[in-house]
């Protein structure tokens, strides 16, 4: 859906890293006009200007929408800064991990206020967020955060705001662990006397290409991997140390989900 109905009160964006960033570039693809954006970052890519994003001069006093990208410990130096440009009818839209409602509303009284938790995908426009409101946050509300959210791939609603830190742990952080597949692949196929650059090659494209497979066939995963799995085969022969019960992938994902889940109720406390 187009954002350009945002472009008369603007959106302010704290935080213009590689999550605002890549936000803001998908924002802008869907018609939120540069000139309506307002970024408050110390070190404000150099882009933003060259777009005709503003990154310097007052801040809009009521803006449609109030974006935080900073880090969850920037936090609490952020957010009285901005308690004038979240008054009256501006969404508050964060994406960082763990801090909560609670906090953005003693911050923002009175606001609705959206927790998104994107993930980097979201740069090339295959990302997926969920997001939960505060009470305040009614239909037209969550659309919105849907819409913005939505220019950088799927949304999808949580009931529950205590959700989040497990999806936080699952598709926020995901991106790292598959991306540490790759990497720990890759050095697998070395070990067994492959160039550094063909295993590399190999374990990227294999798990880009079982990733749009998974999606392409909407299959149950275990039955895409029974698929690839020959009865007394090469991949039975590799799949008893991956799948087992005590020492392989079920619980150290489990071990590595846990951890990532129990970090964001720290950043929230
Ligand atoms: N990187 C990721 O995979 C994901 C990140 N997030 C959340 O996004 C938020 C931002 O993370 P990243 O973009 O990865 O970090 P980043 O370090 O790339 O970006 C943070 C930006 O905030 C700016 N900044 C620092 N102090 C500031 C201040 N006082 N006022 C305004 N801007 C300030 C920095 O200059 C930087 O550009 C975090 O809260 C994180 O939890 C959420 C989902 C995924
Ligand atoms: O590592 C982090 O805290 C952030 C949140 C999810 C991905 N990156």
């Amino acid at each position: 859906m187009d954002l350009a109905h945002l472009n008369d009160r603007g959106l302010v964006l704290v935080g213009c890293g590689r999550m605002g960033g890549a936000l803001l570039r998908g924002w802008l693809g869907r018609g939120l006009a540069p000139g309506a954006v307002h970024v408050i970052d110390p070190n404000a890519p150099g882009w933003l200007a060259a777009r005709g994003v503003k990154t310097d001069g007052p801040m809009p006093t009521d803006p449609a929408v109030l974006v935080l990208a900073v880090k969850p410990q920037m936090m609490g130096d952020v957010l009285p800064q901005l308690v004038a440009a979240g008054q009256g009818g501006t969404l508050i839209l964060s994406v960082a991990a763990g801090v909560t409602l609670g906090t953005y509303q003693r911050a923002f009284p009175g606001a609705a206020i959206v927790r998104a938790m994107p993930n980097t995908p979201a740069a090339i426009g295959q990302g997926i967020s969920a997001i939960v409101g505060n009470d305040r946050a009614g239909p037209a509300e969550m659309d919105l955060a849907e819409t913005l959210m939505g220019a950088v791939g799927r949304v999808v609603r949580l009931e529950d705001e205590a959700q989040m830190d497990a999806v936080t742990a699952v598709s926020g952080s995901g991106p790292a662990y598959v991306f540490h597949l790759i990497e720990t692949l890759a050095a697998a196929g070395e070990a067994e006397g492959l160039p550094a650059a063909l295993a590399l090659d190999l374990a990227r494209a294999t798990v880009a290409g079982a990733g749009a497979l998974a999606v392409a066939e909407d299959e149950d995963p275990a039955r895409l991997r029974e698929a690839v799995t020959s009865p007394n085969g090469t991949t039975a022969a590799g799949l008893v140390h991956l799948m087992d019960a005590e020492t392989g992938l079920p619980p150290l994902i489990r071990r590595t989900v846990a951890a990532a889940a129990a970090r964001g109720r720290e950043l929230g406390a």
